[in-house]
């Protein structure tokens, strides 16, 4: 299968750079990429249009959707469902580009369930420590929001060091590094992975 048809997951604990090295990645190469249209049944916030941002879907479509398979990962986050659906990544194939999944490990573990078969991607923080400095820094959450995203990323930390969990893993302590490498699995290079490391800080 040629990378423009296996979809690329990435996951890893928030905070750790997967939206900047996305989309650093859409920057560099903005007809090679592209993330598939979630669906939601969160309301359209201001500016948001239906099939753009997300499909947006009352609880009773998601069910039925739901029913007929058609998610290959759902997640309710508070009393909001969102979903990647076969068809959502099909339309980005159809495109020619690399479908690109940015989800949790939860997710991760729904896809592994099903035959899409996508390059996974684990992307480690050198350390808790700067893990915590960099949910600090990005000065969005309110320290317990922050606190609560720390406790998380030991979900997604602990499922990373599963057997088969993920294909590559690339530290994310100098960007330029973890980015180059990113880039290169991105594309379909083969590289030398990271290992992942103590994070007990
Ligand atoms: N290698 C790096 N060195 C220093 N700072 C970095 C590095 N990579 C990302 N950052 C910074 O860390 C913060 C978190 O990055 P980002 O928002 O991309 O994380 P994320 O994994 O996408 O988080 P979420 O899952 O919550 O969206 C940002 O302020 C970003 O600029």
């Amino acid at each position: 299968m040629s990378t423009a048809t296996t979809p690329l997951v990435v996951f890893g604990p928030s905070g750790v750079g997967k939206g900047t090295l996305i989309k650093r990645l859409f920057a560099d190469y903005p007809d090679k990429f592209a993330f598939s249209v979630s669906h939601t049944t969160r309301a359209p916030r201001p500016g948001e249009t239906d099939g753009k941002e997300y499909h947006f879907v009352t609880q009773d479509t998601f069910k039925s959707l739901l029913s007929e398979n058609a998610f290959i990962e759902h997640a309710q986050f508070s009393s909001n469902f969102y979903g990647t659906s076969v068809r959502a990544i099909e339309a980005v194939q159809s495109t020619g580009r690399r479908c690109i999944l940015d989800i949790e490990s939860q997710g991760v573990r729904q896809v592994k369930e099903t035959d899409l078969h996508p390059v996974y991607v684990f992307i480690s923080p050198p350390s808790m420590g700067v893990l915590r400095e960099r949910l600090r820094g990005r000065a969005t959450d309110s320290e317990e929001a922050i606190q609560k995203r720390l406790a998380t990323a030991i979900t997604e930390i602990s499922y990373a060091r599963e057997e088969g969990a993920c294909d590559y893993i690339i530290v994310n302590d100098d960007l330029d590094t973890a980015y180059n490498k990113f880039r290169d699995v991105a594309l379909g290079n083969p590289i030398q992975g990271d290992t992942l490391p103590p994070l007990d800080d």
